[in-house]
């Protein structure tokens, strides 16, 4: 639909934009990405015929922008440059309505049913038809933003070019007008090229990312290939991180300050621990980093306490998660800082133990009961039913771990475990071969994240060492312990 090829420019003397090529298909949204002053909108405006270029041509729909008539050019697309004046004499209404200029045979004099559909549907899509005959000059600048947002769909063309559509809107305006856009791109196939400066919002919205450095083209693609940390970093000068979206295949970046406020010492000990018969609680004053399957705050994230809480062996809730919640609050734990599991066992008897490493002292904490202990390859023949017989695991490392590490850890432990039951040889009751855990065991692997990074933690690494041997031996005495109990 777009073709950008071999495009160079500037103002006056000085070059700017170097041979710059990328092709739009019809029904695509193309983000436009860079630092200040790396020519973002300058590229805008001479793909909208603004500013000629120096050298290349812009291709729309098979011919040249030059070969269309002003008027033509604006049924086929349509600018929204970035929002600068102050002073506006003219309603909303009017503004919007300006809009359909390129559809008129003469300035207002052809005014018809289309042209007010296409107003009031802008105005509805962009929620300011409430601000309909109010003047522009008493509306936030948020409110102007989705005054000129709607003024460029009413022009209804083929293509929008927008620069920063989303300045000065809150996240649910940005939300709603880039929903929006989406829709159009998705239902009407309508194409979109936009400046974004939030780089997390191009690679939600975006079908493909055009990062621009000093006038020319740094990577163009779909965000996954084009937003690499490294890349970003090395673009934009500065220290990023780059996650998963929980829900899309969409990367996000977060911001990594350099300044960092400077707590009491981040280390942990077996003081931090505390038993009593309701619960294991760990309490510190800075928060770990942690990954877990717990009842409560499962996952990776970031909390300072953790509780492992005794429940009655017929505990059945329907709410367990509300209910988890509750409990935490009343005794005392925020639960947005609380990583909370539930045993059957006596948490008074917990077994914990501490190694001193050289990267520092790893304490680890298990509960267990095996009355409902399982092998997992003989798992099939069973029923699904839900009980609280349970080995619940914690290893508290004062260290630094990447999230591979974590991951890695996790499976040391688990395996650890496994190999502890088999030493103990605990059946599964039904298959009557060795178990290899319970029905509803929970790990928790936590880090201060002080100290040189651990890039791995598989059983021959020095923190994989430690978390093969401590969750054995911690999961062997919490057994004797258990059958202590039930004898
Ligand atoms: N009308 C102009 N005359 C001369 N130089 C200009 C003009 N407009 C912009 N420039 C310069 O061209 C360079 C690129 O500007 P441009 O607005 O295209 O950058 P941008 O990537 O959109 O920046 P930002 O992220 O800050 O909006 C800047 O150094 C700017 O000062």
């Amino acid at each position: 639909m777009l073709k950008v090829q071999h495009i160079s420019g500037g103002y006056g003397t000085i070059p700017l934009l170097s041979d710059i090529s990328f092709d739009v298909e019809e029904g695509k949204m193309v983000g436009i990405l860079g630092p200040n002053g790396c020519g973002k909108s300058t590229l805008l405006k001479v793909i909208s015929g603004i500013m000629s270029p120096t050298f290349g041509t812009i291709m729309i729909d098979g011919n040249d922008i030059n070969e269309y008539s002003t008027r033509e050019l604006a049924r086929k697309m349509t600018i929204l440059p970035q929002l600068h004046a102050s002073a506006f004499s003219s309603t909303v209404r009017d503004t919007v309505s300006i809009g359909r200029y390129p559809h008129q045979s003469g300035f207002f004099s052809s005014w018809g049913a289309e042209d007010e559909n296409a107003v009031k549907k802008a105005m509805q899509q962009t929620d300011i038809e409430k601000y309909e005959n109010q003047y522009l000059e008493y509306l936030s600048g948020g409110e102007q933003q989705r005054v000129f947002i709607a003024q460029a769909l009413a022009q209804v063309s083929k293509l929008l070019l927008l620069d920063e559509p989303t300045n000065h809107l809150d996240i649910a305006h940005q939300k709603q007008i880039l929903d929006m856009i989406r829709k159009e791109v998705i239902e009407s196939n309508l194409t979109v090229v936009s400046v974004f400066h939030d780089i997390n919002l191009a690679s939600l919205y975006c079908d493909e990312v055009l990062l621009m450095e000093n006038g020319k083209v740094k990577a163009f693609g779909p965000p996954h290939e084009v937003l690499l940390e490294e890349r970003i970093e090395d673009v934009y000068k500065t220290q990023i991180s780059i996650q998963a979206h929980p829900e899309q295949p969409k990367p996000q970046m977060t911001i990594l300050p350099v300044i960092q406020e400077q707590t009491k010492e981040k280390r942990i000990t077996v003081e931090n621990l505390k038993l009593n018969e309701e619960y294991i609680e760990f309490r510190s004053h800075f928060p770990l980093r942690v990954l877990s399957s717990a009842v409560h705050n499962a996952g990776l994230g970031w909390y300072a306490n953790f509780m492992n809480r005794t429940v009655k062996p017929d505990y059945d809730i329907e709410h367990v998660k509300e209910e988890y919640l509750q409990y935490l609050v009343s005794k005392g734990f925020s639960p947005t800082n609380t990583v909370g599991m539930m045993t059957a066992v006596d948490t008074s008897k917990a077994v914990i133990k501490s190694y001193e490493m050289p990267f520092g002292e790893v304490i680890i904490a298990v509960t267990a009961g095996v009355g409902n202990a399982i092998d997992v390859s003989q798992s099939y023949k069973r029923n699904n039913f839900f009980e609280v017989g349970t080995i619940n695991t914690w290893v508290i490392i004062n260290g630094k771990l990447s999230d591979e590490a974590f991951v890695q850890a996790m499976m040391t432990a688990t395996e650890s475990k496994a190999k502890a039951l088999q030493e103990e040889e605990v059946y599964d009751c039904i298959s009557n071969t060795l178990a290899t855990g319970t029905t509803t065991d929970s790990l928790l692997i936590a880090a201060t994240q002080q100290g040189e990074l651990m890039q791995y933690g598989g059983p021959i690494t020095e923190v994989g060492k430690v978390i093969g041997r401590g969750v054995f031996e911690a999961t062997v005495e919490a057994i004797h312990t258990y059958r202590k109990g039930d004898s």
